[in-house]
């Protein structure tokens, strides 16, 4: 573990659920961080884990940003990165999470030479209200490296990623680890936002059919694409999950309850448009988007 001189300095981009986990606990661990928001202004937050309350304070990010990480929806990576892009050192790293299908092959060509690009897949679960992150779901997270780069950047990320979201498993190839996700997200999200209740709501008998055809699909639409998703494990994970974060309110329905965009595109989208390529139908997927589309204005 790194000494307090030798930890690393981050930005952490926006104030959402996860970006603000991931602040607190790194300046807990006392790592220097600071946030990158629309409207540059400090911040006190409250962090509640395990009944304890931890208060905490950012200043706005100084320029040039050396250490980013970046827990923005999938359909705002890109215009995040393009803002940011202009204001990175010539040597930054860059970790991005999110849920759904990340274009791997566009992360890296974003990066300068120099520049380290990560990808991070978390099951560690937060929700934010008006003062406070609450982290509602204690989880793990694998990493990936994506570039020359990052790769030699190594220790000093994987320590830093450790204390904000660990444990962290390292990966060459997170290709399964993300199929594996997109799994169990394309079961809760979008079944959670439709029926407006709580992930472990999801476990009643009355969904199980359905949950065992939109497994189905995935996993066959993953054997289509090189990665094996054997059925019935799929399936036992999704459930576990779901049973983890029983009491939490999915990331999708939440921005459904307060009517912000949907993560869609890069989760059922992904499905039906990939399952497209391979003339594989998916009508359970399909079913599944088109409902929520018809009851959704954005
Ligand atoms: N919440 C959870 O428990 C979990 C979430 N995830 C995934 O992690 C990702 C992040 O989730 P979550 O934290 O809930 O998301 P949020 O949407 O709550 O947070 C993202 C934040 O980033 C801000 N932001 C976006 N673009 C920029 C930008 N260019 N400059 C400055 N700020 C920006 C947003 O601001 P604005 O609102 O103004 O756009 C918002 O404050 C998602 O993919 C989610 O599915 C994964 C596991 C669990
Ligand atoms: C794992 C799960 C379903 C936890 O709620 C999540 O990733 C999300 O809400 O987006």
């Amino acid at each position: 573990m790194p000494s307090t001189q030798q930890k690393l300095s981050w930005v952490i981009v926006g104030q959402g659920a996860i970006g603000l986990l991931t602040a607190c606990r790194l300046q807990h661990a006392s790592y220097p961080v600071a946030l990158w928001l629309r409207q540059p202004a400090p911040l006190s937050v409250t962090l509640q884990a395990s009944e304890i309350s931890t208060p905490c304070y950012f200043l706005p990010a100084a320029r040039p940003l050396h250490q980013v990480f970046i827990a923005v929806k999938a359909y705002a990576v890109a215009d995040c990165l393009a803002q940011l892009s202009p204001e990175l050192s010539a040597n930054a790293q860059l970790v991005i999470s999110h849920n759904g299908m990340p274009d791997l092959a566009y992360l890296q060509s974003v990066a300068a030479f120099e520049q380290g690009i990560w990808f991070l897949s978390t099951s560690h679960a937060a929700l934010r209200t008006a003062e406070s992150v609450v982290h509602t779901g204690q989880g793990q997270s694998i990493l990936s490296p994506l570039n020359n780069a990052a790769r030699q950047a190594e220790p000093a990320i994987v320590a830093a990623m450790t204390e904000a979201l660990g444990p962290i498993q390292l990966t060459t190839d997170i290709r399964p680890a993300l199929w594996r996700k997109l799994a169990v997200n394309a079961v809760i999200n979008p079944l959670t936002a439709l029926h407006n209740c709580r992930n472990g709501e999801l476990a009643t008998i009355a969904f199980n059919q359905q949950i065992d055809r939109l497994i189905a699909e995935v996993c066959q639409l993953a054997a289509l694409e090189h990665i094996e998703l054997e059925r019935q494990q799929t399936k036992a994970h999704v459930y576990q999950v779901m049973h983890a974060t029983a009491k939490n309110y999915s990331s999708m329905q939440q921005d459904r309850y307060y009517q912000r965009p949907l993560e869609l595109d890069a989760i059922t989208g992904f499905i039906i448009n990939t399952a497209a390529k391979h003339q594989l139908p998916v009508p359970e997927n399909q079913a599944l988007l088109d409902a929520l589309r018809q009851t959704t204005t954005l």
